[in-house]
């Protein structure tokens, strides 16, 4: 990308963890009075508007002059930030915080407060109406910046890239952007590139079973930690998708640069937490290894990332000849960078930071769900064989389309959903409302970071019935959508990729890859557990599993 700071907030905002952020744009002006969009704070009274509080969805319902609670008498974990920041260091509370997000919500209640060290935030779950916080997101969404990245620029003069853009110009670059990742037409150019990718990595680990698998001749099996193939998968299809060229890392002698790449990112996803809560004078003090741990993994993402920019820039340049339409216009697809440098919308400088981000956020986000997946679907024997039929009788029917093959496999949209309820690879989604705003009938003012905590949500016996059963049907896709699709459409319970104008930019790369490595796993492999335990998580940023799942493949 070239900047950091668009960089976390990708992965921080977006793997939606309590991120250190400053808001831009909360002016704090704003707080005097303004409306909520469950009603207007007038003296510290709602003047109620009809529908706004949802006896379907649990809320209170507040009578009309019923006294809004201050910002002070929400909940609170300790009032010093230092006290509970040692708490959470000695404790090693950062690697557990979805754990004592799920604690502290059965002990304070839905929403409480919480400050540690340099950050405070308001934490919330269902069954309090959450689409309150997204609708007083405002038209100008910001981006968070890390401050102690700017820092680092300044010390190590690293100056790669430029910053991403905050608030309209940031909405007018989004919106050129989502053409080419999200609209439907973009899916439909980039979905075979991403079936490909799957249908090799398919065959790859047939062969690896096929040489190295026990059982019967037509009955072999493996047990592999499937974790490194899905990293290297991640990244093979981000990088198709984006540059519309294959890495080759299912070859036999990957690229060290790309597996360097891979461990990078998980480096710094790793160092980022603790990291958060610190302000940037301390960091080169206290924080200081970590922070040197941290810096040098971004200074190895960005100058990688740089590099297959500038040979995907400089290959597509000639193979387009100059301004030639070839891709915008139906010639060979040129992969997401491709596309942008076509429409010359952007500057190249902006291409270059989204791209990067893309690339970054591209590759631990779905690698780690898909392990969930494989791991649920592999204790899950009577579900991962519904899901398989269902799959089965639409690659039939699809003659090979992989368009047609997904959308006649819904359980498959489910399997994603129900992961990722589980295991959200972020495990929160964060706003700063631009107006202040009520949550159960508390006062937030304007600029308030909010985090919708959705670990403990999705595993909530009072959003989801029999939550800990591991079932993909429960997402009745096909009428989520007719009422409106995503976390709306689910009554806010689908929350993994965020909402609105600021939600994932890559979840529809993020959704077919997935759904298609595991469409083609399925058709080709019976999973199953050497042990069906319960799997312990950690959060590094993201979450992900202490240990990664051991996985039996059995050819079909
Ligand atoms: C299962 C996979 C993924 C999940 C659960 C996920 C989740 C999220 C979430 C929660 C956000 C913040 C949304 C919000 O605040 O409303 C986000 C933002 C973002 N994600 Fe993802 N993500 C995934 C995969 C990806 C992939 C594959 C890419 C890149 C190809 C990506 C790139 C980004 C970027 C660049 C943003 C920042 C968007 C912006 O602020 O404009 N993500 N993601």
């Amino acid at each position: 990308m070239w900047s950091v700071s668009a960089h976390l907030a990708m992965c921080i905002r977006v793997q939606g963890m309590s991120g250190s952020s400053y808001p831009l744009l909360c002016a704090a002006s704003q707080r005097a009075m303004c409306m909520s969009a469950a009603g207007t704070v007038v003296g510290g009274k709602v003047e109620g508007r009809k529908g706004a509080a949802k006896e379907s969805t649990g809320v209170k319902k507040r009578g009309v002059n019923e006294r809004v609670r201050s910002f002070e008498e929400i909940p609170h974990t300790g009032r010093s930030g230092w006290a509970n920041l040692v708490k959470f260091w000695r404790e090693d509370r950062f690697r557990t915080l979805h754990k004592h997000m799920e604690r502290t919500f059965n002990t304070l209640g839905p929403i409480y407060r919480e400050r540690l060290g340099t950050q405070s935030s308001v934490n919330i779950m269902l069954p309090i109406d959450i689409s309150e916080l997204f609708r007083s997101e405002g038209l100008h969404p910001q981006r968070m910046t890390l401050e102690p990245w700017a820092t680092h620029r300044e010390t190590r003069q690293h100056s790669k890239g430029v910053f991403l853009k905050n608030g309209v110009e940031w909405r007018t670059d989004r919106l050129l952007l989502n053409k080419e990742v999200m609209m439907s037409s973009s899916v439909r150019r980039f979905l075979p590139l991403l079936d490909e990718v799957a249908r090799d990595f398919s065959r790859m680990l047939q062969a690896r079973v096929e040489k190295k698998g026990q059982g019967k001749e037509g009955r072999l099996s493996l047990t592999i930690d499937p974790s490194p193939d899905l990293f290297r998968f991640a990244l093979e299809a981000s990088c198709h998708v984006l540059y519309g060229e294959r890495i080759g890392l299912f070859s036999s002698s990957p690229s060290q640069e790309s597996q360097k790449f891979i461990w990078a990112v998980e480096k710094m996803l790793a160092t980022t937490p603790p990291l958060l809560y610190l302000p940037p004078r301390l960091l080169h003090r206290i924080g200081s290894p970590l922070w040197i741990q941290h810096a040098t993994a971004w200074d190895h993402i960005f100058s990688h990332a740089e590099a297959r920019i500038q040979r995907g820039y400089q290959r597509i340049s000639s193979s387009q000849g100059g301004r030639s339409k070839a891709g915008a216009e139906g010639g060979q697809y040129t992969g997401v960078l491709g596309q942008l440098m076509e429409r010359g919308q952007l500057s190249l400088d902006l291409i270059k930071a989204n791209i990067t981000e893309l690339m970054a956020g591209g590759v631990d986000t779905t690698a780690v769900p898909l392990q969930f997946a494989l791991f649920e679907l592999g204790r899950n024997p009577e579900v991962q064989e519904r899901v398989r039929q269902q799959v089965r009788a639409s690659w039939a029917q699809a003659g090979g389309d992989p368009q047609k093959a997904l959308q006649g496999a819904p359980l498959l949209k489910g399997t994603i959903k129900e992961t990722l309820r589980l295991y959200p690879v972020g495990i929160t989604v964060q706003r700063y409302p631009v107006r202040d705003i009520v949550l159960q009938n508390y006062h937030v003012p304007a600029g308030t970071m909010v985090q919708a905590c959705l670990y403990p949500l999705g595993r909530s016996e009072e959003v989801f019935k029999d939550p800990k059963r591991f079932e993909p049907g429960r997402w009745d896709v096909s009428r989520e959508e007719r009422g409106g699709g995503g976390a709306e459409g689910a009554g806010f319970r689908s929350l993994a990729f965020g909402f609105g104008a600021r939600q994932c930019v890559g979840r529809r790369i993020a959704e077919n890859e997935m759904q298609l490595l595991l469409m083609h796993i399925l058709l080709n492999f019976r999973l199953s557990l050497p042990s069906a335990q319960d799997i312990s998580t950690k959060y590094t940023l993201i979450l992900q599993p202490e240990t990664p799942p051991r996985i039996t493949f059995s050819k079909l």
